[in-house]
């Protein structure tokens, strides 16, 4: 126990070093929203121009050391001002990838300048210690660092907490937009919280330089222990951060003195830190306030064997002319290609950031590695047993994406893959140290395909492969399967209203990709008769492998073939290494940039242009994607609609938002055929009732029975699958798909089967006769081909009307359907929706303040007031009801009422 205690003192070092970099995280994010995954980086710069000017210019400490701070602080602002103030409305994605690209580029420098050398560096502050008791010592150096992180931590509390900086941050974190109504400039207060956060990030890697050393790469995998800190204190607090500093270092360090035979686990803590936190805190589903941001555009998916086969018989004939060396860097960039077109699936269809996909790739490789070099398989049964151990490891990654999504699913994803790293492929016992594993020269149905004596096969292989998985992302993206992934990146709650499965969408989306980049990280395994681990799949390439895919296009088909050219060893190293001079070894910092540069100019990436340019160069194409178009799914005369007819009966309804009482003890029938109308004030409680309903809202009591089962404990997807179906006030459209992609989604059939199906053979799209029903009656014929987000609103809210009619509900909850519509479209929609109720069976609650219209076409009125029913009734009855008056006015009459109402 002394011992434990002995080394959880001297960790008290580095946790105040994850305390301060943690602060560094959260000032940033609070700042300016981005999590910034450069952290460690800019501290890593500013400890090595500390390093410089304390060893090279001979500068006192303390001067250096403020150098060192200072240069961390400066750096801080030029992200913040150059690159980040031009992505204040980007996806988070493109944040995240922004801040991957200067990570990258801030490496690549310090690797070009410093290589991957261990720098050591003197220690300055005291190195004696305090007997405490027994053996237990406490150095005086890490003594000075928790002071040092103590009453930082209280100035920035201070300061945070009474300051007019302070709170303007806390303004700018919680609404922007508001913030600077009330005068503070955003862009100020990003700038401040970067320059303070940077500096607190270089001070930390001073601090803790001499204790771990300067490295590359181990300063930038340290921002994963700040990350987990920083999560830990809810990216809020500054006591709390410091705290859990200081514990996961103190634990790190400790655990690392008494793991030392089980490598990797000490470095895994704040992993374990970071998951507990998510799947304690993470929200199922995002709340109301969810916003929609623009995502980079998705591909049809489609290919274009004119186009592919000619690009496969050169690349063909390349692999088989070109020298071994160029050969070499053919297949590499195609196994690159093929991780990132992992992320193509992953990220640019299903929304979820992965920084894992070399990892994922790694695990392939050391299942199919052992397999070969245990029980001598040939090659083809190690891909296929590595690709099919990599999905369940893929899914298991995607477990903390079911509670979280973002940028916490990246650090997961960063954590979980580095615990790969280290426990698995940097372990000499499991990978066969620093020979390898021995695979020898793989053989492919008793034919040799070693990359080493025949080339051009091993490069023919990897060909075919690519083309395959291209192929079954292919058949995703354009099957029922890619219109759930991208309902689920585009919009979670439409999604789940809609009764997609959000979980079973992420898991499969996870598992899929798992398996591609282990199809990728054998082949790039493989290449040799040794694999050594460690160096390839590393979490730098991980990270990298997201930009490659932003560069080349996140989300088309044809985007990996040109990011994968910016790998390591790939082609397009080899074209930097043909020209005379190092130049490959600017390859990472090339990227780098390139990364930057794409996110901030053109998120779709290459592809995207590349594709454009073809359909100008060959407007058969551009007619050909017109071609397929709705009209022929429009099967003439669809036959009359009548739904499975269901009572819903709502009883004693009770939502509470925390302390707020939202409804209160509600009770109401919605019967098949009947539309019953639900009134009230603003703030009454009327869409809470209907997040209640279909699930969406957070604490609920009373009970929700439809056709006699109660449907309390089902999810949001379970009740629109039993037939409760509904609309959104802020409409949720997928609204970067079209109209008829936002149709097709939810006239999709609910079963899961076309997930494994449509691998192999996409399902030809179907619309219900409910949806061709509903375009028919609401006009969107000539609309079913444009964006969503190119319609006028009035269309919109047809749009969102019909895709709740899709699914052929039961009972349908429309919440405020007619708000923003003119007269006409108003008249319209009130056709519509007498005829879902009197023609097609549908139960219909409709919540709407145009009283002329709830009252026009009730067949009974429910009304609420402060979340309590006040009244029920025929339409009349409800004019005519004191409280009802009172509620809305305390209007004397019932004419002025209904004026009242309107108002
Ligand atoms: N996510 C939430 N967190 C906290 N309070 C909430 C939340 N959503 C709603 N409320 C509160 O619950 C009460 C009922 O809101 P709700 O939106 O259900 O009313 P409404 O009748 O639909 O209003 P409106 O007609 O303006 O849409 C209001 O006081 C509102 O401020």
């Amino acid at each position: 126990m002394e011992e434990v205690l002995r080394f959880a003192l001297i960790g008290l070092g580095l946790g105040a070093m994850y305390s301060l970099a943690s602060q560094g995280l959260v000032l940033i994010y609070r700042g300016s929203g981005v999590l910034n995954f450069a952290q460690g980086a800019v501290g890593m710069l500013g400890a090595y121009v500390y390093y410089e000017a304390r060893t090279t210019f001979e500068l006192p400490f303390l001067v250096s050391a403020l150098i060192g701070i200072a240069a961390s602080g400066i750096v801080g602002v030029l992200v913040q001002v150059v690159i980040m103030r031009r992505l204040k409305n980007a996806s988070p994605l493109a944040r995240i990838v922004a801040t991957l690209g200067i990570l990258l580029t801030l490496q690549s420098l310090a690797v070009l300048k410093y290589g991957g050398r261990t720098t050591f560096v003197t220690p300055e502050l005291p190195q004696g210690v305090i007997p405490l008791s027994g053996s237990i010592v406490l150095p005086w150096d890490r003594l000075i660092m928790v002071v040092i992180a103590v009453v930082l931590t209280v100035i920035l509390w201070a300061v945070y907490k009474y300051s007019r900086f302070g709170l303007g941050t806390s303004a700018v974190a919680e609404n922007e937009l508001a913030a600077s109504t009330l005068g503070w400039s955003s862009d100020r207060i990003a700038m401040i919280n970067w320059a303070v956060g940077s500096a607190l990030a270089g001070l930390a890697a001073i601090l803790v330089s001499p204790i771990i050393t300067l490295q590359v790469s181990v300063m930038t995998n340290l921002v994963l222990a700040a990350m987990a800190t920083a999560l830990i204190a809810g990216f809020r607090s500054f006591p709390i951060a410091l705290v859990a500093g200081l514990v996961i270092g103190m634990m790190q360090t400790a655990v690392g003195r008494f793991s030392a035979d089980i490598p990797g686990l000490a470095d895994s803590l704040p992993l374990v830190a970071i998951v507990i936190i998510l799947l304690v805190r993470g929200k199922s589903l995002p709340l109301r306030d969810y916003i929609f941001q623009k995502l980079p555009l998705v591909g049809s998916g489609r290919i274009r064997w004119r186009i592919v086969v000619p690009v496969l018989v050169a690349a063909a004939i390349l692999i088989i002319a070109v020298p071994p060396r160029w050969q070499d860097a053919l297949t590499i960039t195609i196994a690159a290609a093929m991780i990132t077109l992992s992320i193509v699936l992953l990220t640019g269809y299903a929304g979820q950031i992965s920084l894992a996909q070399f990892a994922m790739a790694g695990f392939g490789a050391f299942i199919a590695g052992r397999m070969v070099s245990i029980w001598h398989v040939s090659f083809e049964v190690a891909l296929i047993s590595g690709i099919l151990a990599t999905i369940p490891v893929g899914i298991l990654i995607a477990l903390p994406a079911v509670r979280t999504r973002g940028i916490t699913l990246a650090v997961v994803t960063l954590g979980l893959g580095t615990t790969l790293e280290f426990m698995v492929f940097n372990s000499d016992f499991l990978t066969g140290g620093f020979f390898g594993t021995q695979i020898g020269q793989p053989l492919l149905f008793g034919l040799n395909i070693s990359a080493i004596v025949h080339p051009e096969r091993y490069g023919l292989v990897a060909l075919g492969l690519l083309l395959l998985m291209t192929l079954v992302v292919g058949n995703i993206r354009r099957g029922r399967s890619g219109r759930k992934l991208i309902a689920v990146r585009t919009n979670e709650r439409a999604a789940a209203a809609l009764g997609i499965s959000i979980t079973s969408a992420k898991l499969y989306a996870f598992g899929v990709a798992a398996g591609i980049a282990a199809c990728g990280g054998i082949i790039l395994a493989f290449r040799s008769e040794s694999i050594v681990f460690g160096s390839t799949f590393t979490s730098f390439n991980s990270i990298s492998a997201v930009g490659w895919a932003m560069i080349g296009g996140i989300g088309f088909l044809l985007g990996p073939l040109f990011g994968a050219t910016l790998a390591p060893g790939s082609i397009g190293a080899a074209l930097l290494n043909a020209i005379p001079g190092e130049f490959s070894t600017f390859l990472p910092l090339v990227s780098g940039v390139l990364i930057i540069f794409f996110v901030i100019q053109n998120q779709n990436g290459v592809a995207k242009e590349m594709s454009t340019l073809f359909k100008g160069l060959l407007p058969k194409l551009a007619r050909d994607a017109k071609a397929h178009s709705s009209k022929e799914l429009m099967v003439p005369n669809a036959a009359s609609v009548r739904v499975s007819q269901k009572v819903l009966e709502v009883r004693n309804l009770t939502v509470r938002y925390g302390g707020t009482v939202a409804v209160e003890g509600v009770t109401l029938t919605v019967r098949p055929g009947q539309v019953l109308g639900l009134i009230g004030p603003n703030g009454a409680g009327k869409t809470s009732i209907i997040d209640a309903i279909t699930g969406f809202a957070p604490q609920t009591e009373g009970d929700v029975i439809l056709d006699g089962v109660k449907m309390n404990d089902l999810s949001a997807m379970r009740r629109a699958r039993a037939g409760v179906s509904r609309s959104f006030q802020s409409l949720e459209l997928f609204e970067d798909c079209t109209v008829l992609d936002n149709l097709l989604t939810a006239a999709d059939p609910f079963e899961s089967g076309s997930y494994f199906l449509e691998i192999f053979r996409p399902s030809k799209p179907r619309l219900s006769p409910a949806t061709i029903e509903a375009i028919r009656e609401f006009d969107l014929a000539d609309e079913l081909d444009t964006v969503v987000e190119n319609l006028p609103y009035g269309k919109r809210r047809l749009v969102a009307l019909a895709r709740a009619v899709a699914i052929e509900p039961s009972i349908l909850l429309l919440d405020e359907p007619a708000a923003g519509l003119g007269d006409v479209e108003s008249a319209e929609l009130a056709e519509m929706v007498r005829k879902l109720a009197k023609n097609w069976g549908i139960g219909v609650l409709l919540v709407e303040h145009d009283m002329n219209f709830v009252m026009g076409l009730c067949d009974e009125i429910v009304v609420v007031d402060f979340g309590k029913k006040i009244a029920e009734g025929s339409p009349a009855e409800v004019r005519g009801d004191s409280l009802v008056l009172e509620a809305y006015l305390g209007a004397p009459s019932s004419e002025e009422i209904t004026e009242g109402m309107n108002r």
